[in-house]
């Protein structure tokens, strides 16, 4: 029996403010997490359950309903072990949604395996280090690393992916929000011509 998800979606602009809305669950995401449904799946669906809606209006062209985001604060939220069993890489749609609640990171596809990417330029060579430190201690505190480059004296590129499981899990989201709230801007290079 399909179950029913009702979605939140009070503060999004329109065309979806509409409060509430009834959609079958798997008919709205169950081609988002493919054939498996293990743990990092019903996690995945609790994320989307939280943040993701479709439109209550069909697009007029195409005939289809959209996926819509709310603001839900994965910064909040904390790292699982990588080790669970369950633990399962997400796919590329999932991927898709979440990318779009992590300001200023980008999915890349590196040799078949997704990961989170972002890139910065530092004052220093010594500045760029001291960023490192202050990621440091997020992913300490997380139990979850990102992979971190120090090039051409002060290039800063995070790639941030789950080891264990080849690919994406939400504690890859999470870190990269926890990284974006970080008060780094006093090491960055100011932009040319910025302000
Ligand atoms: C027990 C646990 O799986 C490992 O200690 C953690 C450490 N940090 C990690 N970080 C990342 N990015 N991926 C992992 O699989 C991972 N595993």
């Amino acid at each position: 029996m399909s179950r029913i998800l009702r979605l939140q979606l009070s503060h999004l602009p329109n065309p979806f403010s509409k409060p509430k809305f009834q959609v079958p669950l798997t008919s709205l995401f169950h081609g988002l997490l493919g054939r498996h449904h293990g743990r990092s799946s019903f996690r995945i669906f609790e994320i989307l359950q939280d943040n993701v809606g479709v439109s209550p209006t069909r697009n007029p062209v195409s005939g289809f309903r959209t996926f819509c985001t709310s603001k839900g604060d994965l910064s909040a939220k904390k790292c699982v072990p990588c080790n669970l069993k369950e633990l399962r890489p997400m796919t590329k749609e999932a991927a898709n949604i979440l990318i779009t609640k992590v300001d200023g990171w980008n999915l890349v596809n590196e040799g078949g395996v997704l990961k989170l990417k972002r890139s910065w330029t530092l004052k220093s060579f010594v500045k760029g280090l001291e960023f490192f430190k202050l990621v440091a201690e997020v992913a300490e505190a997380e139990g979850h690393h990102p992979d971190l480059h120090l090039v051409e004296w002060n290039n800063v590129t995070i790639e941030i992916w789950t080891h264990a499981v080849g690919g994406l899990t939400e504690n890859d989201f999470i870190l990269a929000a926890k990284i974006n709230n970080i008060q780094f801007q006093h090491l960055l290079r100011r932009k040319v011509g910025g302000s």
